[in-house]
């Protein structure tokens, strides 16, 4: 009998051991070990969360590789295993170490995971929403690995950073994103989910990989995809009402098409679109206060008209618009490049939101150029016509930004400001220590990754990450807290206005466009009110004074603590 009873609750012992959301590891006391089976289970000390992370901290740190970048993946692989076992004391150890975990979680590492997830692959997270599964959509959602869920971040893998169509391997995107919410936005891990949808994958040499893990088949496309995608936000709103859906790393052909059928229909924004556009108008604010000029002065110029590059403009063109402009002065300072060079009216397969920014034959008179060869309007040319304040580039050309751009740039204005942003490091389209020693130090400059200070005169400066990081884990506070049913245009230009509020350079002109990475859980909070405020102002969520707003932000928090 006595041996049935402990072989049973050794059972129950070892699934609390393996369950990543209940495991304490060494941490569960005497009284948990006899309670709940776990007697001769684990060594015999007791350990404090801090002891237990100051181990796995230097578990991380051990690893070893043949180059930056193997270590940087088994680091990254160290730490998913740490999350797979141990959701607690891996957001410890995030929260201690947030400016050097980051880029091991998130860009530039997860690009490199999403690259070999196939071949890394140990344990499922999440939810793999497949194609071949499209009738059983339901059932699939019902199997979710967690009943409540707040968060919801999902993409189909096709446009991973700057790295192309991963497939399958996309997940882990969705996994790295929503480690963030709950890092830097306080959301509690078990009430988020990340999910890919397996639609197939183009990249020949991915798919037929002996070891890729996706379904092995073209990417569905048309109608096909539509009503697929259609049947999952379905299934999504049947068993999951009320959730926030973001979506992630869509090819711009389905970014903004998607974003644009359901943004009216429930909880959603789409991270590339809009958390960018809020970074960028945040870090662009703190910028022109440097510069010493307004937002509505500025001329940009923006590389890459995908859906983050005319997510950006439109997000900057109703800033200046804020701030004195007319819409078609702000529109006409904005110039778009796109392979091939400068839109143009009448430039065949431009959607509208690209014809937005394409420019007439009239707007180009003077420059000396053929309007009808687009191959003359080169960056170059546009930066000598145009005298850009600004400088974007979100098109995942690595080095576009060349010295000779840049210092043509420079001999225009006193403080260029570029932004190289695209993902990973490898695609960045300038290093900041080259934009510093081609300006002698002019340039304000903010990166899409992490970068090493710049050094210039002797002097060390710390690069901004200009990454919608700034914003999204904001977001989904600032939703879970006032319980908000849609996310408003109004509620983003809320967060790019708190993010800009906290730019270190608005009280230190050597200092940087972007709060320092280990405090953005701080600048989080202070993001999630703005956009909880506005939440409530725009009747998507219940009524509530400003006090109460900034209580809910608190309470929604989660931190890392055995409960
Ligand atoms: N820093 C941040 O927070 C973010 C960075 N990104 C990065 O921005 C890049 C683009 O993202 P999306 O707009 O979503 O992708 P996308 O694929 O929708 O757009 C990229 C655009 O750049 C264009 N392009 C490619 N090579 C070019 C060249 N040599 N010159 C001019 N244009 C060129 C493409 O034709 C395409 O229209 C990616 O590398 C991504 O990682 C995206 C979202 C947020
Ligand atoms: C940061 C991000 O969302 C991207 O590079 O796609
Ligand atoms: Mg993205």
């Amino acid at each position: 009998m006595g041996d049935t009873a402990t072989s049973s609750s050794t059972t129950a012992g070892l699934q609390l051991l393996q369950d990543p959301l209940l495991n304490r590891g060494t941490a569960f006391t005497e009284a948990e070990r006899d309670e709940l089976g776990l007697r001769g289970l684990l060594p015999p000390q007791v350990e404090t969360i801090e002891q237990q992370a100051d181990r796995a901290w230097r578990s991380v740190e051990a690893v070893e590789g043949t180059s930056a970048t193997s270590r940087q993946l088994a680091q990254h692989i160290t730490l998913r295993q740490l999350q797979d076992t141990n959701e607690v004391l891996f957001y410890e150890v995030l929260s201690r170490h947030v400016e050097e975990a980051l880029p091991l979680v998130y860009t530039p590492t997860v690009g490199a995971a999403c690259q070999r997830f196939s071949q890394i692959y140990r344990r499922p997270r999440g939810l793999f929403v497949s194609y071949p599964d499209r009738h059983r959509l339901r059932e699939v959602l019902r199997n979710r690995p967690r009943a409540e869920v707040d968060v919801i971040v999902v993409t189909d893998g096709q446009r991973i950073l700057g790295l192309g169509d991963q497939g399958v391997g996309g997940m882990g995107i969705p996994i790295g994103k929503l480690s963030l919410y709950t890092a830097i936005g306080g959301i509690d891990p078990a009430r988020t989910l990340p999910i890919v949808l397996d639609v197939g994958c183009d990249d020949d040499d991915l798919r037929d990989d002996p070891f890729y893990l996706g379904w092995r088949h073209p990417r569905v496309t048309g109608e096909e995809y539509e009503e697929f995608v259609d049947a999952f936000v379905a299934a999504v709103r049947e068993e999951l009402p009320g959730v926030l859906l973001q979506w992630e790393d869509f090819a711009s052909k389905n970014a903004l098409p998607i974003l644009d059928r359901y943004r009216d229909q429930l909880l959603t924004f789409n991270d590339d679109i809009q958390g960018t556009a809020a970074v960028v108008a945040g870090a662009m604010t703190g910028a022109a206060s440097v510069s010493g000029t307004s937002l509505r002065e500025q001329r940009v110029v923006m590389v890459g008209a995908g859906s983050a590059g005319i997510g950006v403009c439109d997000r900057l063109v109703q800033a200046m618009v804020a701030d004195g402009a007319t819409e078609d002065d702000a529109v006409a300072a904005v110039h778009v490049l796109d392979v091939g060079g400068l839109l143009v009216e009448g430039q065949a397969g431009l959607t509208p939101a690209q014809a937005r920014y394409a420019k007439s034959a009239e707007q180009l008179a003077g420059w000396g150029v053929d309007v009808e060869r687009r191959s003359e309007l080169d960056l170059l040319t546009v930066v000598r016509n145009v005298e850009p304040t600004a400088l974007i580039g979100l098109s995942s050309a690595h080095g576009i930004f060349t010295r000779e751009v840049i210092t043509e740039m420079a001999s225009h204005v006193e403080r260029p400001i570029v932004f190289p942003l695209s993902n990973p490091t490898s695609h960045a389209e300038a290093e900041p220590q080259d934009l510093s020693d081609w300006t002698d130090g002019r340039a304000l400059v903010a990166t899409g990754s992490p970068f090493p200070p710049v050094e210039q005169d002797g002097a060390r400066r710390r690069v901004a990450q200009c990454n919608n990081v700034y914003v999204f884990p904001a977001v989904g506070l600032g939703v879970v807290a006032s319980r908000a049913t849609r996310v408003t245009d109004a509620m983003l230009l809320q967060a790019a206005l708190a993010l800009g509020e906290q730019s270190p350079v608005r009280h230190d002109p050597g200092g940087a466009l972007l709060p320092e990475v280990a405090d953005m859980p701080t600048a989080a909070v202070a993001i999630a009110e703005a956009v909880a405020r506005q939440a409530v102002a725009d009747g998507v969520a219940p009524e509530a004074t400003d006090e109460e707003v900034a209580a809910a932000v608190r309470a929604a928090r989660w931190t890392p603590a055995y409960r």
